[in-house]
């Protein structure tokens, strides 16, 4: 497992050794024990898997309010994607800063998004799934989003993205009220 630490601190790049032979490659998608000794402890409670079908697919910028914040730990099981992570946390020195990074079948590579940290992605091939598991459990009372052309994200995409209407019509980070704050444990 190489862990690559990003420009933004608790954002990690993770790429699971895969072990090939004429069948194929296996691969540890999550090994607790192993997270632990690199330092990363956490109780991911959900795993969620969802499909876009179209290039340009965007999901987010997503987040959930505390009590009920979310890390989470992403990995592409189909196709390839663009996965982001912006800092929303009130004071942080890296607010509203972002970094993203080329997840796809092929590369294996997975992000960590802690809390605080809105997180999305657009499609980079047709039929892609995302994979990621989840700190806390879905509540949908905390559930909230950002727009994703507010963040200053270099998406890399000239067309028009499929979105949800929920997507759409989320705020701009200029105008967003972050509810966590550096150093606040949500
Ligand atoms: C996220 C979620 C959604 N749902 C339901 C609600 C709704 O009917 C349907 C689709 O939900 P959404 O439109 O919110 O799905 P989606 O836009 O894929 O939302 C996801 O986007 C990515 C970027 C994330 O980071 C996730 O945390 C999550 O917010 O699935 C659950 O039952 N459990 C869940 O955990």
């Amino acid at each position: 497992m190489k862990i690559t630490e990003t420009t933004l601190p608790g954002v990690l790049l993770l790429e699971p050794a895969r072990f090939g032979d004429d069948r194929g490659f296996f691969s540890e998608s999550w090994n607790r024990q192993r997270m632990s000794e690199n330092g990363i402890d956490i109780d991911f409670v959900q795993d969620n898997h969802s499909l876009s079908r179209q290039v340009g697919t965007v999901r987010g910028l997503h987040f959930q309010s505390p009590p009920h914040a979310q890390a989470k730990l992403v990995r592409c099981g189909r196709g390839s994607l663009f996965d982001v992570a912006v800092d929303i946390r009130k004071g942080s020195p890296t607010y509203g800063q972002w970094v993203g990074y080329e997840l796809s079948f092929e590369n294996g590579r997975q992000l960590l998004v802690p809390e605080g940290f809105l997180h999305g992605f657009i499609t980079r091939s047709p039929d892609t799934e995302i994979v990621y598991k989840c700190s806390d459990y879905y509540a949908p009372d905390c559930d909230g989003a950002v727009r994703w052309d507010s963040c200053g994200i270099d998406w890399d995409f000239d067309g028009e993205p499929q979105l949800s209407p929920k997507d759409q019509d989320a705020p701009a980070l200029a105008d967003f009220d972050s509810p966590f704050t550096y150093g606040v444990s949500a």
